[in-house]
């Protein structure tokens, strides 16, 4: 072990209590990226982050991105910068996390109020943000404070990039990124990102490649106002009627897409890859384990892997305008909003994927033969991005690993999309690994979202090793 690594992670397990204390006080700002009511607390997280890393002594910036386009009432929030450490000697390391969350209302079914951080017996840190995505971002100020408690010498210089609108497709960041590239991030010698999930409870990994996500919403409407379903049930277009109708032409119960010409924007899969899924420790249990049930549609790990990893899917989310609430109202909506996205691979192109949802979408509407006005749209993509794990920043963290956990990691590639990643590997031209804190189980995004303190407390080991490994590696390697 390097000598410096004994003492950060006995500082590391002494500082345990006062890292939970600082995701407790992050998980308590509903930092909603999605919800205009919670903006001003997008803006309250961001100023914690800048306020903690300004404690910890680092060069610190809020830069403003402007106003949120398509709500121009709405400024987004600031992209949180920060170096800490100029030492011309030493690597530089820029790091990227996010700060808003997802939506999260007590109500959706968590077991415990989603903004209070609430630990269990087993050590399960409950609440929306937990893994996804405070815990992680901590996790680098955590490595700060415990390197300046022990006294150990910080490895590498560090740049620092967390942004407030990840969950809503990262708006305004890729052209901050652009233009950073030549300035504040200028001598980033590789960067890391801890923003995913391990695919299971026991084996960290490290990843090298996303999904991309082209997010849409299919808007009816009709009727002047909602309508009395007795009173004029059967004798007007219903805009719900004509939306899940389109809603079940998109993808069938076994998980395919059914718009014609997109499976064939999909790269094959080669006979060299396909000998990279049966080697991957996983298996349904452990699907099945953070699935929380046995609803898996494939019969094997390797068919699994591939639906997450390497073909498309279209998830169906939500219908804004819609009864909802608990009851029997016997309402006929006068105007819905259905969301859906699509998970995207190589080689699909966002253009193409758009062109063909909106011909099929129009296509089927003009086939409902109603009077009700339908309108698709895409509210946001980000590409897939799919990288060489070949570089010296990835053999740091597979050390890394090593050294904290005992094992090999896991070589992965996500399901999920974090859409900044490509940007950073275009606009710095450096290499990008992606580092997961968290575990399969940890339901980002969905209740009960929580980080075990495991997780929490040896990722940080993890993300501090991992910057020495870096110092360590040869520039070849
Ligand atoms: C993997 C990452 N933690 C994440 O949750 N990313 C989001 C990004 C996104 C895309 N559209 C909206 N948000 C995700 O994969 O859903
Ligand atoms: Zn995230
Ligand atoms: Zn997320």
């Amino acid at each position: 072990m390097a000598p410096q690594l004994e003492p950060f992670f006995k500082q590391v397990d002494d500082l345990s209590g006062a890292f939970i204390e600082r995701l407790r006080a992050a998980v308590a700002i509903p930092s909603v990226s999605a919800d205009e009511e919670r903006r001003p607390d997008v803006f309250k997280m961001g100023a914690f982050l800048a306020s903690e890393l300004e404690r910890l002594g680092a060069e610190v910036h809020q830069r403003p991105l402007g106003k949120q386009p398509g709500k121009e009432h709405l400024e987004l929030p600031p992209v949180v910068i920060a170096r800490y450490g100029n030492d011309p000697n030493k690597r530089t390391i820029l790091v990227y996390g996010h700060y808003d969350v997802q939506p999260a209302l007590k109500e959706d079914g968590w077991a415990t109020e989603p903004f209070e951080l609430t630990v269990d017996e087993k050590d399960r840190m409950y609440g929306r943000g937990s893994t996804d995505d405070k815990g992680p971002v901590l996790g680098w100020l955590n490595v700060i404070e415990a390197h300046q408690k022990a006294g150990v010498d910080f490895p590498v210089n560090l740049l620092c990039c967390f942004e407030g609108m990840e969950e809503y497709g990262s708006e305004g960041l890729e052209d901050f990124i652009y233009a950073e590239s030549k300035k504040f991030f200028k001598d980033a010698d590789a960067v890391c990102i801890s923003d995913n999930y391990w695919l299971g409870t026991e084996k960290p990994c490290l990843t090298y490649g996303l999904r991309g996500c082209n997010y849409y919403a299919i808007t009816v409407s009709g009727p002047g106002q909602d309508l009395h379903s007795g009173v004029f049930g059967g004798s007007a277009h219903e805009p719900m009627t004509d939306l899940v109708t389109i809603f079940s032409k998109l993808v069938d119960s076994q998980g395919n897409i059914l718009i014609p010409g997109l499976m064939d924007l999909v790269a094959p899969v080669t006979e060299e890859e396909s000998k990279l899924y049966p080697t991957i420790s996983y298996s349904m249990d452990n699907l099945h384990e953070s699935l929380g049930s046995e609803t898996s549609i494939h019969a094997t790990k390797e068919r699994t892997l591939m639906a997450r990893w390497r073909y498309p899917s279209l998830s169906i989310h939500g219908v804004e305008g819609a009864f909802s609430a608990p009851g029997a109202k016997t309402v006929i909506p006068a105007k819905v909003v259905g969301k859906f996205s699509i998970r995207t691979v190589p080689n699909m192109e966002s253009e193409d994927v758009t062109r063909l949802v909106k011909d099929f979408i129009n296509s089927e509407a003009a086939k409902l033969n109603s009077k009700n006005k339908l309108d698709v749209s895409l509210m946001h993509d980000g590409k897939w991005w799919v990288s060489s794990p070949k570089h010296w920043n990835f053999s740091a963290a597979n050390k890394a690993v090593k050294q904290v956990f005992g094992v090999d990691p896991d070589m992965t590639r996500e399901g999920g999309s974090i859409p900044i990643t490509l940007t950073f590997e275009q606009a710095t031209g450096k290499n990008v690994l992606l580092l997961p804190m968290g575990s399969s189980t940890d339901a980002a995004h969905s209740i009960n979202e929580k980080l075990d303190k495991r997780n929490y407390i040896e990722g940080t080991k993890l993300l501090g090793a991992y910057l020495h490994y870096v110092a360590e590696e040869p520039v070849n390697a």
